[in-house]
C-alpha cells in the first residue's frame, strides 16, 4: 500500500503520475517475465530435462512450428531428439519420447489422462474421443464398442460393400469419360461414406461428386489447422466456433461444411429422439445403438449423440483414406509389388462380376502385408498425443514427475530402423520375414491402451474391401505425382503436400448402377 500512495498522492501532476503508475506496473510485468524465464529454466519440476530453451520457457515455440511451419512440430521433434536424445523437453510442461518401449508406457496407462488443453479445441468434450475423465471415457467407450465389434462389422459388411460398388462405378465412368482422377479425394469421399452410411444410415453423395470434391471433404480437410489455431490462442475459440450468420454467409461453402453436416446430424437426432419407439426396433445407426436401453444408452442427451457423430465422421474418414491413398501411391510406384497383389488377387477370386467376402480378403498374405506397410507408412495419427501423468511415474527408465504432459508421435515407432529397417521403403516382403510376428506389435497407428481407436475394426474391413477392389478391378497408372506429393507436415493426421493422381487403363467386374 506504501509504494501505490507514494505513486498516487505525491502531489506530482496527473500526468507524471500516470507515467509512474506505467513505468511501475511495466517493471513489474519485465520482473515478473524474468522470474518466469528463470524459475522455467532452473526451478521447474522439468529442469533437468534436455532441450531447446526457448521451448522450455515458452509454448509459442510450439506454436510457431504448429502454426507458421503448419504442421511441421514432429520433423522438429526428430531434430531435436537427434540432438538432445530419446527425451526432449519441447515445451514449459512437456516431453516427448523417441524411444519405442515410451509408446506402451504413456498409452497403455490406465491412470494417464488425455490432455484437455489439446482435445477441447475439438470442441466435442462429450465424446468418446474428447472425454478427458477417465471413468466417462469407459463408460462411453463400453458404449459404442459393440456397434464396431467384428461381428457387428461382419453382420453389416453389405453396407461397406455397396459404398465400395459406387466407388468402383464412378471409377469405370471416369474412365469411360477418360479423365484424370483425385484419387486422393475418391479415397476421402468413399471414407466419409462408409462412416455415414455405417453410422448414420445416411449418404451425402461424396462418391457422385463428379470431382469427389464435395464442401465437407474439405472442410473435414482442412479443419485441423483451425483446431491448432484455438489450441494456441484459446480465445479465439468462441469467435471462430461462435461467428454470426451474416459473417458466415460471406465464407465459402468450406468454411460452414462441418455446420451443415451439424445440421443434418441434429435434424437426424431430433427425429429419432422424439419417437422413442423407434429406438427399440433394430436400427443401423449409431443413435439408435447409443439410445437403446439393452445397450445402457438411455441416459444420452442430444449434445452427447451430436458430439459422438461428428467425432465419428472426423475420426473415420481421412485417417482410412489416408491408408489407401499412401498404400495406392506405392504400390502404383513399385510394378513389381502391383504386379504381385493383382496376381494374389486374380487366383483367389477368378470371377471379378462376384462380390469376394471380408473373411477371404483377410486370408489374402500379400494384401494383408500391403496394408501393414500402408498403415505404417501412413502412420494414422502424426502429431504427439498428449497425455498428463496423473502421479511421478517412471517412462523409458526416466522419472517423470506429475501433471507433466507425455507423448510420442506414432511416427517414432514406425520409422524407427531398428524394428523396420529401411523404414521409409515401402516392403511388403518384410512382413514373411523370420520374425515378423514380433512387427505386428509395432504397427501403432490406432494407438494402444485404453484410448485407442473406436473403429479399428470398421478400418481394417475397408482397408481390405477399398483395396482388393480397386486393385482387382481397375486398372491404372500415376500421373502428374512424385514422391513430393505424399511428403506429409502433422496437424493431428498426416497432411500431404500434394494429390495422388491416376488415369484408369481398363475396368472389370463393374457393379450395375
Ligand atoms: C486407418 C484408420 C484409422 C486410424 C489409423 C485411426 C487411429 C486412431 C488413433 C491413433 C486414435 C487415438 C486418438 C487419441 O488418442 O486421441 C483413434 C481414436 C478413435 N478412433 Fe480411430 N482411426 C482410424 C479409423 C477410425 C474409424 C473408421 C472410426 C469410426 C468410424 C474411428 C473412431 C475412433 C474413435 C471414436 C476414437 C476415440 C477413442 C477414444 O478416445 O477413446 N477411427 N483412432
Amino acid at each position: 500500500m506504501g509504494i501505490i500512495n507514494t505513486l498516487l498522492y505525491d502531489g506530482n501532476a496527473p500526468r507524471d503520475r500516470a507515467f509512474v503508475i506505467a513505468s511501475g506496473l511495466l517493471a513489474l510485468a519485465i520482473g515478473t517475465g524474468i522470474y518466469r524465464i528463470i524459475s522455467r529454466l532452473y526451478l521447474h519440476p522439468l529442469a533437468k530435462f534436455p532441450g531447446p530453451p526457448l521451448a522450455a520457457v515458452t509454448s509459442y515455440y510450439l506454436a510457431y512450428y504448429d502454426l507458421v511451419k503448419r504442421g511441421g512440430m514432429v520433423e522438429q521433434l526428430g531434430k531435436l531428439h537427434e540432438q538432445y536424445g530419446p527425451v526432449v523437453r519441447y515445451a514449459p510442461d512437456k516431453l516427448h519420447f523417441s524411444d519405442p518401449s515410451a509408446f506402451d508406457a504413456i498409452y497403455r496407462d490406465i491412470r494417464f489422462i488425455k490432455d484437455a488443453r489439446f482435445y477441447d479445441p475439438f470442441n466435442n468434450q462429450t465424446s468418446s474421443f474428447g472425454q478427458s475423465d477417465i471413468q466417462a471415457a469407459k463408460k462411453r467407450g463400453n458404449l459404442i464398442r459393440p456397434f464396431f465389434s467384428k461381428r457387428s462389422i461382419l453382420q453389416f459388411e453389405h453396407i461397406i460393400q455397396q459404398t465400395v460398388d459406387r466407388f468402383v462405378i464412378s471409377l469405370s465412368k471416369k474412365f469411360a469419360a477418360n479423365e484424370v482422377v483425385n484419387i486422393y479425394n475418391g479415397f476421402l469421399s468413399v471414407t466419409m461414406e462408409v462412416v455415414t452410411a455405417y453410422c448414420y444410415g445416411e449418404s451425402y453423395h461424396a462418391i457422385e461428386d463428379p470431382n469427389y470434391r464435395l464442401p465437407i471433404i474439405s472442410a473435414l480437410k482442412n479443419s485441423n489447422i483451425l483446431i491448432f489455431v484455438i489450441q494456441h490462442f484459446r480465445f479465439l475459440g468462441p469467435l471462430l466456433m461462435g461467428m454470426p450468420d451474416w459473417i458466415e454467409n460471406l465464407l465459402p461453402d468450406e468454411a460452414t461444411a462441418f455446420k451443415k453436416v451439424i445440421a443434418k446430424l441434429d435434424n437426424q437426432i431430433s427425429t429419432i429422439m422424439n419417437d422413442p419407439a423407434k429406438v427399440v426396433a433394430e436400427h443401423r445407426t449409431i443413435f439408435h445403438h447409443m439410445l437403446n436401453p439393452k445397450e445402457g444408452g438411455k441416459q444420452l442427451t442430444h449434445l452427447e449423440l451430436r458430439d459422438e457423430g461428428a467425432t465419428l465422421l472426423g475420426a473415420g474418414t481421412d485417417t482410412t483414406s489416408n491408408t489407401c491413398n499412401v498404400g495406392t501411391f506405392h504400390i502404383l510406384s513399385n510394378p513389381g509389388i502391383e504386379k504381385r497383389l493383382r496376381e494374389e488377387l486374380r487366383e483367389a477370386w477368378p470371377n471379378a462380376d462376384e462380390h469376394m467376402s471380408l473373411e477371404k480378403l483377410e486370408k489374402l498374405p500379400y494384401l494383408t502385408a500391403i496394408i501393414h506397410e500402408s498403415l505404417r507408412l501412413s502412420h494414422g495419427v502424426v502429431s504427439p498425443l498428449p497425455r498428463i501423468v496423473t502421479e511421478a511415474t517412471e517412462i523409458a527408465g526416466h522419472m517423470v514427475p506429475e501433471n507433466t504432459v507425455v507423448s510420442m508421435s506414432q511416427t517414432f515407432v514406425h520409422l524407427n530402423p531398428d524394428i523396420f529397417p529401411e523404414p521409409h521403403v515401402f516392403n511388403p516382403e518384410r512382413w514373411f520375414k523370420e520374425g515378423s510376428e514380433d512387427l505386428y506389435k509395432s504397427i501403432v497407428a490406432f494407438s494402444k491402451g485404453p484410448r485407442m481407436c473406436i473403429g479399428i475394426n470398421l478400418a481394417w474391413a475397408e482397408a481390405y474391401l477399398i483395396l482388393a477392389n480397386v486393385f482387382r478391378k481397375i486398372d491404372m497408372h500415376m500421373v502428374n505425382t512424385t514422391k513430393e506429393d505424399i511428403k506429409w507436415t502433422a496437424l493431428l493426421t498426416p497432411v500431404f503436400q500434394g494429390i495422388v493422381q491416376v488415369k484408369i487403363d481398363g475396368v472389370k467386374g463393374v457393379p450395375e448402377s
